[in-house]
């Protein structure tokens, strides 16, 4: 071969591995080239009412942290599933609306490898310490019903407090993308109508095995602290609180409970069996089974009987939260979502320190009932009535129960949700079902794809220099040839 064709071959083959270059790392980048989504569907059968929810993630993508978010959300009419214990058909029935609901948000080639979960918590917990036989009946129920849509039916159940509070965990960190990370995690704080719920990752050892789980996620181990209080969610709480203050009064005072937690000039009939119509609080026997629940207004007195519901008296480990439950000391952030937010923003008190939101709770507590009906109309009474006895409740729950103070006040967050997706058990359980978040690291992509875009554009400009090269040197020694033949 001729010695002035040399650096031609030299640029042929330089441009030559150039572009194969840039088709691996296209291929290896770009894996999946379009995507395609594929979806779950999550009812949360809580005490007070239903949920449910759809979940939408890229197919080629299940593994990665964050990539599942929530979609849709339908509330299911009427109350839970656990007040279906006289009808149990009226449990599954109350479903239908909601599931017809998915079956058009879901394209239908999806349908069949559709995942469909029921977590039922804690009231179905209480209806199955009550009577077993009517829990088990309203079960079915909703597995009937769930079985008769074109999704893949995976199972209806009573999940534990440990499952509700350890998914809660996973559901905040894997969407706060925590999970990959070195840095910190969030704790999750979930409060319901008849259960709450504390996990965290605690610096101290976890003295007691029914406390502990252990997860190891995309590579890293975790050893949570959780526990799940029954009869301490916020409408269970009321009933236990009423119950302590009737107890001490109905003997001396038949007709009136005289109550702090509630605003003054609030008068509201009520009998004996609708406070004691749980097995979160001791049968009364009484012979005056109405009384009248009448409003004080007054929250200092309200703390204090809310008090009364944890008994701090009793601990056999190093340190308890109440009921002779050991907890470490809180550690870190934490995100607090159901309703904590709920009631915590409709106060407008998710920003402030805890003596401030102390002043304003307070304030609206003693705040006359026609002024806050006044001044809220479109709100049902039944919440508005109770949100000073919650808020109140929250306050004591997390200081004198979980022993948050002053000083770390500030590493509660008041959640909702997080991007699309509520804060809540349901997405961590479909995760953790489904095998979405593995033990291992996922492999990542070569580079980011800003690194790759850049990288992609400054190769083609590099070759296409090298072809202009190629074709000047080419003309040049053309013409040379010419010249030497002339
Ligand atoms: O808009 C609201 N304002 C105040 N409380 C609310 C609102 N929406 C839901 N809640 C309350 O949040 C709680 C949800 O509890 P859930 O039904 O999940 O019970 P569970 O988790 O104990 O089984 C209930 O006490 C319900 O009344
Ligand atoms: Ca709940």
């Amino acid at each position: 071969m001729e010695r002035r064709y040399m650096p031609v071959v030299i640029f042929l083959a330089a441009i030559t591995v150039g572009i194969i270059i840039m088709v691996v790392i296209s291929v290896v980048q770009n894996k999946p080239l379009y995507q395609k989504y594929k979806y779950g569907i999550v009812l949360d059968a809580g005490s007070s009412h239903t949920s449910v929810f759809i979940y939408e993630w890229p197919a080629e993508k299940e593994n990665n942290t964050g990539m599942v978010q929530q979609k849709h959300t339908c509330n299911v009419k009427g109350k839970g599933i656990s007040s279906y214990s006289a009808n149990p058909q009226g449990a599954g029935a109350s479903l239908q609306e909601c599931m017809n609901e998915a079956k058009q948000k879901i394209p239908a080639h999806r349908h069949p490898e559709t995942p469909v979960y029921l977590g039922a918590t804690a009231g179905m917990r209480l209806l199955r310490m009550e009577n077993e036989e009517a829990s088990k009946k309203v079960l079915d129920s909703v597995a009937l019903s769930l079985k008769s849509y074109p999704f893949s039916y995976q199972g209806a159940r009573i999940i534990s407090g440990q499952e509700e509070g350890a998914f809660g965990w996973i559901t905040v960190n894997y969407l706060s993308e925590n999970l990959r990370k070195p840095t910190g995690t969030l704790g999750a704080l979930d409060l319901g109508g008849a259960s709450t719920q504390i996990t965290f990752v605690p610096q101290q050892k976890i003295e007691s095995s029914d406390n502990s789980i252990d997860f190891r996620l995309y590579g890293n181990n975790y050893h949570l602290y959780t526990h799940s209080f029954l009869c301490y969610g916020k409408d269970q709480a009321l009933k236990l609180s009423m119950g302590k203050k009737l107890e001490s009064t109905l003997k001396t005072d038949p007709i009136e409970l005289r109550d702090p937690c509630f605003h003054p000039g609030y008068k509201v009939p009520r009998t004996v069996p609708d406070v004691f119509n749980t097995p979160c609080t001791k049968e009364l026997k009484l012979a005056n089974e109405n009384f009248l629940h009448v409003g004080l207004g007054n929250w200092s007195q309200c703390q204090q009987s809310i008090r009364k519901v944890f008994n701090t008296s009793i601990c056999s480990y190093s340190k308890c939260s109440f009921n002779g439950v050991f907890q470490p000391s809180v550690y870190g952030d934490f995100g607090a979502f159901s309703a904590f937010f709920f009631v915590m923003d409709f106060l407008n008190l998710t920003s402030d320190s805890l003596a401030t939101t102390k002043e304003k709770l307070a304030a609206y507590c003693s705040t006359p009932w026609e002024k806050i009906v006044g001044n809220h109309p479109k709100i049902d009474q039944k919440y508005l009535s109770e949100y000073c006895f919650s808020a109140t409740y929250i306050l004591t729950l997390l200081e004198d129960g979980y022993k948050f103070t002053s000083n770390n006040w500030k590493d509660i967050r008041f959640i909702k949700k997080i991007g699309d997706s509520d804060a809540g058990w349901t997405l961590g359980y479909m995760l953790n079902l489904t095998n979405m978040i593995p033990a291992e690291a996922p492999d990542m992509p070569l580079m980011p794809y800003g690194g790759y875009v850049t990288f992609m554009f400054f190769f083609a400009l590099l070759i296409l220099v090298l072809l202009l090269l190629v074709y000047l040197y080419f003309r040049r020694s053309t013409r040379t040839a010419q010249k030497d033949i002339i």
